[in-house]
């Protein structure tokens, strides 16, 4: 195992949205957009300190205080007609998902737990995923922008849907077990993950050392997805990341995953001489029907079936 450094040099770059006046044009927006697309391009990833509007710390005593509740149910209330949406990937994890976080889908999977209601765990997700799918579309925006290709960014915004995942890794101490999560890259456009207390996460940088995701208050983190990728003709790096359980205690984590509804093609101002077209158009659901998984391990990745 390469070892983990948290040296000074290898740190997750920090890009503060919590900005009074930031808005498409100004010259905090045009630099911010800078620091998104560099991090991208370098790391595949970048930790984002939210808009104070979010109250995060409230969300964690309610919402996030849910996901124990939520993942102690039992296995048959876990699995039972919710197509795909059960996961355990490795033996210490298991998550459960919200395949299409419309409103009208979040309130039918608390409903699923909780016939009577939850107004906690539900307004609470409902305004998470509120803020991410906000936060999600300003990065696009700024990557888009920064590649003179903004045109094409509404597009992007009515194709993309929104997958909520929530993730409870077992206590390593009781199991035996510390590897949560081998290392990947997310199948997704982009990720946005956010934790409990426990630290788990680690980003494997250029050099192949791994960085482990300690957030400051408030913040998020945002990760490149396979078909970020794809679309940009390799200038954004997926991010590679994995979770190692070093902790004694119950681990638990929010995902946010974008999926296209629409076939993604490299914009052509993206193709030249110093950059010729690496992939095919990507009909994104069409993969999601092909790929077999074993184990939690696909039988193919999103490069391997689009690359020309
Ligand atoms: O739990 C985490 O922090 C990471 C989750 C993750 O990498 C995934 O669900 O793909
Ligand atoms: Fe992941």
């Amino acid at each position: 195992m390469t070892m983990v450094t948290q040296a000074a040099a290898a740190k997750i770059p920090v890009v503060d949205f919590s900005m009074d006046g930031m808005k498409p044009g100004t010259s905090s927006w045009l630099s911010i957009s800078d620091d998104v697309c560099h991090a991208l391009e370098e790391l595949g990833c970048f930790i984002a300190i939210l808009p104070n509007k979010l109250p995060l710390e409230e969300l964690h005593n309610s919402f996030v205080g849910a996901l124990k509740e939520l993942l102690d149910f039992p296995m048959d209330v876990k699995v039972r007609d919710k197509k795909g949406a059960y996961l355990s990937i490795n033996p210490p994890h298991e998550g459960l998902g919200v395949l299409n976080n419309t409103s009208e889908e979040i309130q039918k999977f608390t409903r699923h737990f909780w016939p009577n209601g939850n107004d906690l765990f539900c307004e609470g997700a409902l305004e998470y995923a509120k803020a991410m799918e906000e936060l999600d579309q300003v990065v696009t925006r700024m990557v888009f922008e920064n590649y003179g290709v903004e045109k094409y960014h509404d597009a992007h915004v009515q194709s993309t849907s929104y997958h909520l995942r929530f993730n409870k890794y077992k206590n390593p101490k009781k199991t035996g077990m510390d590897v949560g999560l081998k290392p990947h890259t997310d199948n997704s456009f982009s990720s946005i993950l956010h934790q409990n207390q426990v630290c788990g996460l680690e980003i494997c940088t250029k050099d192949r050392d791994w960085i482990v995701f300690d957030p400051p208050p408030s913040s998020v983190i945002y990760l490149a997805g396979d078909v970020f990728q794809i679309w940009s003709n390799n200038r954004i790096r997926p991010c590679r990341h994995r979770v190692s359980l070093t902790e004694d205690e119950v681990r638990f984590s929010i995902g946010q995953f974008t999926y296209m509804k629409e076939v993604v093609s490299i914009p052509n101002e993206l193709v030249d001489e110093d950059h010729p077209r690496l992939y095919k158009p990507l009909d994104h659901l069409e993969f999601f029907k092909e790929v077999k998984y074993t184990d939690g391990k696909a039988d193919r990745t999103v490069h391997e079936y689009c690359r020309i």
